[in-house]
């Protein structure tokens, strides 16, 4: 259970340098399977740092969360399918066309069954959103609905999965079925404090709710002993997954 685990925690590299990454894929190899490479460390290292996980024996979520018009986004979301990342990010909001374009061009790179292939991934509304954030850029309707809308706007795009909050996954599921992937950042264990995410779980209640990875970032890196904090959490991933 604990490998099942292993490879379903992602570490957030939320680290302004190449050695700063270089340095938490080495100490967290054994607890964690994919590392996630956001705009901070991408917007400095480019496909260096995507290069060095891979080296490592690794995998990448490359999340750069791309909105844009459908024809950028496609071009974007070819050249992240061509680093060999594992998984990909748009935002849902961008629009089923702009979704729908960039799953067209990763089927002429990699079709499906190409283990090459990556995840591609619709963030549905950001975890650090509240229904009052929905409110001010003008969309009324609930967090409640809104996110298994878009859920299933981006599964009849062809997307593979949704970024979305651990607390919104069985609205997903009834919404998109058991064969399409749930990541959820805004995952908080009991000894982690809550930053800036406002719709949080604990890890086990997130794999509990049918989440297939989880992202985690400060309750690791900020603990005072990384690696036993990232035992922890696979730990009680591994007990979830073993009660079914
Ligand atoms: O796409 C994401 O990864 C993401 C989507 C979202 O809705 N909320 C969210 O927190 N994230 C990312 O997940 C990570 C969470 O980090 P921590 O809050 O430190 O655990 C950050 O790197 C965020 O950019």
């Amino acid at each position: 259970m604990k490998s099942q685990a292993r490879e379903r925690l992602i570490f957030a590299l939320d680290v302004d340098n190449f050695e700063a990454a270089e340095k938490w894929v080495k100490q967290l190899r054994e607890q964690v399977g994919v590392f996630k490479v956001g705009k901070q460390l991408f917007t400095r290292c480019g496909p260096e740092v995507v290069h060095m996980v891979q080296a490592e024996g690794a995998q990448v979520f490359l999340d750069l969360k791309y909105h844009d018009i459908p024809n950028t986004v496609a071009m974007a979301g070819l050249e992240a399918a061509r680093m060999g990342v594992r998984m990909f990010n748009v935002h849902a909001l961008g629009g089923a066309e702009m979704m729908a374009r960039t799953v067209a061009e990763i089927d002429k790179l990699y079709p499906r069954g190409d283990e090459r292939r990556p995840l591609l991934l619709a963030v549905t509304i950001l975890t650090s959103s509240t229904e009052q954030t929905l409110r001010e850029v003008g969309i009324e309707r609930p967090m409640a609905e809104m996110v298994p809308r878009l859920a299933r706007l981006a599964k009849d795009a062809g997307m593979d999965g949704v970024v979305a909050s651990p607390k919104e996954v069985p609205l997903i599921r009834e919404a998109c079925g058991a064969d399409f992937a749930i990541v959820t950042p805004g995952v908080r264990p009991a000894f982690a404090a809550m930053d800036d995410q406002k719709r949080v779980t604990t890890p086990a209640e997130a794999i509990a709710s049918g989440a297939d990875y989880l992202v985690i970032g400060r309750p690791i890196s900020a603990a005072a002993d990384p690696v036993a904090a990232a035992d922890l959490i696979l730990e009680e991933m591994a007990g979830a997954l073993a009660r079914g």
